[in-house]
């Protein structure tokens, strides 16, 4: 299947290019009826992200992250976040990448990292397609404190949590990332069942 018969872009406009590009479409969209409709779009254009859930089969644990998040403050969040490590590929490997970022973040050097989907965030606004990891972790694991990168503005705590604390923590809004909940949930489906 493509879309490239329904779709006709008309005209990109950059409206800002600064540490992410923000970008105005005009294109000509055929509707289900056949009919060419115009149609004004904007888009941020990330770069894609990878996200991993380190999780402890024997102690039923999972490793996260704890940071600020200007968005979620804005918006009225008044804590830091509680999320799974993630960052953005920078034109590396998702699994290379994520273990790269696992290991600035949390410390922990891992192993073996399993794919298991991606996702688009926030297909409405943002081109970021998020994949999607778990990783089985032990102590010994552990090389360094994490973080995250200071002269990067991060300021990252590590958290150990039982997998039953996890998924309370969302039903009682203590979790409310997105990629979190839905690690977790599959962690919750596929892994401590
Ligand atoms: N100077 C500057 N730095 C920025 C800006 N935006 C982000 N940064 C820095 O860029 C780095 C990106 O860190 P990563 O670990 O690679 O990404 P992330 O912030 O974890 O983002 C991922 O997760 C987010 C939460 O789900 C997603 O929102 C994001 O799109 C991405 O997937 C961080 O040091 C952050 O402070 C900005 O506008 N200006
Ligand atoms: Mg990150």
């Amino acid at each position: 299947m493509t879309l490239s018969d329904r779709v006709r872009i008309k005209d990109v406009r950059v409206l800002s290019d600064n540490w992410t590009v923000l970008k105005s479409t005009t294109f000509e969209y055929r509707r289900a009826n056949g009919e060419w409709q115009t149609q004004h779009r904007e888009t941020y254009e990330r770069d894609n992200a990878a996200a991993v859930l380190p999780y402890s089969r024997a102690g039923r644990t999972v490793i996260l992250v704890r940071q600020f998040r200007l968005p979620a403050y804005i918006r009225g969040y008044d804590d830091l976040l509680i999320e799974a490590a993630a960052g953005v590929l920078d034109d590396a490997s998702p699994e290379e990448r994520i273990r790269a970022e696992t290991e600035e973040e949390t410390g922990y050097r891992l192993h073996h990292v399993q794919k298991i989907f991606e996702a688009f965030m926030s297909p409405g606004a943002v081109t970021e397609k998020m994949h999607f990891f778990i990783a089985e972790y032990e102590p010994e694991m552990r090389v360094s404190d994490g973080g995250g990168l200071v002269h990067e503005g991060e300021d990252i705590e590590v958290l150990e949590l039982s997998i039953d604390d996890a998924l309370a923590m969302i039903a009682d809004g203590r979790i409310v990332d997105a990629k979190t909940i839905m690690l977790l949930q599959h962690a919750a489906l596929h892994i401590f069942r």
